[in-house]
């Protein structure tokens, strides 16, 4: 049982691996093979010149022919600047490389991100997924981008390992036969082999050990960073500066911070040190006693003239740098399976199922808006949730009806709009567009259908005409048209670059804009769009009043034969609709005019009518008496 799932996570660990590969070869070809060719080059020139010294040392304590030794420092010298020169061009293509996957692996998150089903967008598991990948690339650059770095150092150590075997090997293998010395002993070539197998099987599980103590301490990096970026925002935003000074919360702000980053470093910094410190100490301990060792076996055997002085030089340096690049190699194999738990991580990411049925059905174009939309039976409750945001709603909207939902708060207003826009599907029921289940359009089409201002609208800081276009090239008469019967015209014609000036002080030469302005913008981009629906959830929740009346006077005349839902707490602005919606607890339990619906005097419209007009009432009585 046990054997088997460890062979499941080596095979999915494996999988990942030739995942990861075949996409970077795919998209940046020359990556990999400059990353081999850089470490065998990497791993080859230390060789170049161990070799050729001890053949020069040889040849000055031997024959010392000039001719020879001219021939072995040219040698020695151009083979060391080709290499170099060769590694040099791999680490630039290699470093190109580099930053394009990185910047390809980024940008191919924020891609999902955009494109998902907005399901996917409002589950937190999501972007918790996200925040890892992105808090393993910034501790640890872990992750895809990681693979080419640590193929790099596996090829390079393995290299490093087998070349220097090769140029050890007659140590261990050749004898002298006349010999009979201690130091000409098979026995103590095997002694000495054993000693270094040894300490290499220590440093692998020491490495191991110590891989794993960094990656569960790394485990605590989330929230530490979490915090620390929930802190700098908070100093950052220039939007909480307000009620910092006015609350005079500077102290607080301040003293918490500082008690995070002591904790933080005691618990996180400190002890990490503390463990690197230990491992180090007894890694260089260790490599110390190999070299007096090495140094001890390999200078015995010159002494007794088993071997030339070059030699020494030859198997000194090939022995140390068999050992450095063993426990490298096995420092990085272990850092490369613990990457791969990152990879995966991405690739989860990057395969979040998209649970939407994606209809191919195109939506008929109709110059004369016709479209009719019917919800059936509809039910649905928000993932996780196990209450109903909406229960059994069936009602029919015709082309050109001017629709009012009205509810209490929670009531299901907003719900009803999401599952109109598909944003969500319902668990029961079906939504028909013209007699066919919404679900079977084309969504990009379906959603062609419809303008929606939500209560939550968003700006960006684009310029303001690439804001109400929601395009970078647009109509500008029409920009100007639509911020002409929003309200907001003027504004934008005083702004220093009239439509062409950044919203928001992100950009140099931005612009802040007020809520309500930003509203009347957000209104103006339904209008632009000019689709057959337009959705206005509390539109106008920041206007001041002689603003609200005149959207809402100009609305009738603008909205003209579309199909308009407003959702609005101002029951007032319901007086302009053909048909009131009235929500409680997810359930449509009123609909009809405002003249039939307030007839019903212990319905829930009339309720909130009285309750509305009696506030109004008291309060302007208030007002204006004093
Ligand atoms: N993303 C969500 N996940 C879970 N529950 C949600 C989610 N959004 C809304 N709800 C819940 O669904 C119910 C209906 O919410 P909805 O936003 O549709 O109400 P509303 O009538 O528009 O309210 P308001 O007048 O306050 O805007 C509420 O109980 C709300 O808490």
């Amino acid at each position: 049982m046990h054997r088997n799932t460890y062979t499941v996570t080596i095979k999915n660990k494996l999988h990942v691996l030739w995942r990861g590969l075949r996409l970077i070869q795919q998209k940046i070809p020359s990556l990999l093979p400059a990353t081999v060719a850089g470490a065998l080059l990497k791993s080859f020139s230390p060789f170049i010149t161990i070799y050729l010294t001890a053949r020069i040392i040889d040849e000055l304590f031997g024959a010392k022919s000039v001719p020879r030794l001219t021939l072995l420092v040219s040698l020695a010298v151009s083979l060391n600047l080709i290499v170099f020169l060769l590694q040099k061009g791999m680490e630039r293509i290699r470093d190109t490389g580099n930053y394009r996957l990185l910047y390809y692996g980024l940008i191919e998150m924020d891609q999902l991100i955009l494109n998902t089903d907005y399901e996917n967008v409002e589950k937190p598991d999501f972007h918790l997924k996200k925040q890892k990948i992105e808090e393993a690339f910034q501790v640890k650059y872990s992750g895809i981008w990681r693979l080419p770095d640590l193929a790099d150092l596996l090829i390079s150590n393995l290299g490093t390992v087998i070349f220097s075997i090769g140029l050890a090997f007659p140590l261990f293998t050749t004898f002298s036969s006349g010999n009979r010395s201690f130091f000409n002993s098979p026995w103590l070539a095997v002694l000495f082999l054993g000693f270094i197998l040894l300490s290499a099987t220590y440093s692998v599980v020491a490495n191991t050990r110590f891989s794993k103590a960094v990656f569960r301490k790394m485990g605590d990096v989330p929230s530490v960073n979490r915090a620390f970026s929930f802190y700098g925002k908070m100093m950052q935003d220039y939007h909480r500066g307000k009620d910092i000074r006015i609350y005079q919360q500077q102290k607080l702000i301040d003293k918490a911070y500082k008690d995070f980053q002591r904790k933080s470093l005691q618990t996180f910094g400190i002890e990490m040190a503390k463990m690197q410190a230990r491992f180090l100490g007894t890694n260089a301990a260790i490599s110390s006693l190999i070299s007096g060792f090495v140094y001890l076996f390999v200078g015995m055997k010159a002494l007794v003239g088993l071997i030339s002085i070059g030699s020494v030089v030859q198997y000194v340096g090939a022995i140390s740098q068999f050992t450095s690049g063993f426990s490298e190699l096995i420092k990085s194999s272990t850092d490369s399976w613990q990457n791969l738990d990152y990879v995966k991580l991405y690739f989860d990411f990057l395969d979040t199922p998209n649970p939407k049925y994606k209809g191919t059905l195109p939506v008929e174009k109709r110059s004369d808006n016709d479209y009719e939309i019917e919800f059936k039976n509809v039910s649905f409750r928000y993932p996780g949730s196990e209450l109903y945001a909406l229960k059994n709603l069936s009602l029919k909207m015709k082309i050109g009806q001017h629709l009012a939902v009205v509810g209490r708060n929670g009531s299901g207003k907003t719900t009803f709009i999401k599952l109109l826009c598909r944003l969500y599907d319902p668990q029961e029921g079906e939504i028909l567009l013209n007699g066919i289940n919404i679900k079977k359009y084309d969504y990009q089409e379906y959603l062609n259908l419809f303008s929606v201002v939500f209560q939550d609208f968003q700006l960006f800081a684009f310029s303001a005409g690439q804001n109400v276009a929601a395009d970078i090239a647009y109509d500008r008469k029409r920009a100007i048209d639509c911020l002409n019967e929003a309200g907001v015209g003027s504004r934008i014609r005083k702004m220093p670059r009239g439509l062409d000036t950044p919203l928001y002080k992100i950009d140099a030469d931005g612009v802040d804009i007020s809520g309500g302005e930003a509203q009347k913008i957000a209104i103006a981009r339904a209008l632009y769009k000019n689709a057959p629906f337009i959705v206005l959830d509390e539109p106008t929740a920041a206007l001041d009043p002689v603003a609200e009346f005149e959207i809402y006077s100009k609305f009738q005349e603008i909205v003209g034969n579309k199909t308009a839902i407003y959702i609005s707490h101002r029951l007032s602005s319901c007086r302009f609709c053909d048909n009131i919606l009235v929500f409680d607890k997810g359930e449509m339990i009123q609909s009809g005019s405002h003249d039939e619906l307030i007839q019903d005097e212990k319905g829930q419209y009339y309720a909130l009518w009285q309750a509305q007009a009696q506030y109004y009432k008291e309060n302007n009585e208030q007002a204006f008496s004093s």
